[in-house]
């Protein structure tokens, strides 16, 4: 089946529960907006997504490719931002770029074309032979942005997506977002910015102490919003 499937997944750091039966699946072509408060479990599942945090226990695929089992081509399905960018101190921005693209099998002049469009829509045109220790927070965050966009993978998971971006760069990133699940692409974020979220998701997981406590679409934005001030 397409699109991501997680099911009944538990996670256990130093014998606490930190997530608690967690299924929910997302569509090819869907936005969903991750929500719950400080130390709900947001970035936890993130990073289970991306394999960063083993699972106790439940199964996710994508595609139909379990990541138990074929870890390598599940790993190649999807992009991921990170809530703190991290870029390789050793490389500059430009092979930062090259990198992915080879990682993700992109064509040289596919990426070349990309690379020249997003430096440009995000003002890094200048900042291509630098490292990441001459770069502010948020130019690192733009090239970290660039790095997870040039794949066309079929899942893309976005932590904070707008912090650190200007108000410019967020924007175009939303834009992005809308095109890329035009094209098929089923995008997971996480936000505090709850405004920005009403303008980017179709739907909404909320999570709480470890759980989906509840899922459905943004149209019942107000409700979501009067529930989670509470
Ligand atoms: N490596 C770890 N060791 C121990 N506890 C952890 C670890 N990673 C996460 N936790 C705990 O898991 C819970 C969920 O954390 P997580 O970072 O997933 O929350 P979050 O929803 O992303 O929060 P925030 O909105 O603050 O970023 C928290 O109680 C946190 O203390």
């Amino acid at each position: 089946m397409d699109g991501l499937k997680v099911e009944k997944v538990n996670i256990e750091i130093k014998n606490e529960s930190i997530l608690k039966d967690i299924s929910f699946y997302l569509q090819p072509g869907t936005i969903t907006a991750l929500i719950g408060h400080n130390g709900a479990g947001k970035s936890t599942i993130m990073k289970t997504l991306i394999g960063l945090q083993e699972k106790t226990s439940g199964t996710i695929s994508l595609n139909g490719d379990s990541q138990d089992d074929h870890f390598l081509s599940f790993k190649q399905k999807l992009a991921y931002i990170p809530e703190e960018p991290f870029l390789l101190p050793e490389l500059t921005t430009m092979q930062h770029f090259q990198l992915y693209g080879k990682s993700y099998q992109i064509d040289e002049r596919d990426l070349k074309e990309k690379v020249d469009y997003y430096i440009h829509e995000l003002e890094i045109g200048d900042k291509l032979h630098e490292f990441p220790e001459s770069l502010s927070k948020g130019m690192r965050q733009k090239v970290q942005t660039i790095c997870a966009l040039l794949p066309e993978v079929p899942l893309l998971l976005i932590d904070e997506p707008f912090m650190g971006l200007d108000v410019y760069a967020a924007d175009f990133l939303q834009q992005q977002m809308a095109a890329k699940a035009e094209q098929g692409m089923a995008i997971l974020l996480t936000s505090h910015l709850l405004d920005r979220l009403q303008d980017t998701a179709d739907q909404y997981l909320m999570l709480q102490q470890g759980k989906v406590v509840d899922q459905g679409e943004m149209g019942s934005f107000h409700e979501l919003k009067r529930r989670f001030a509470e």
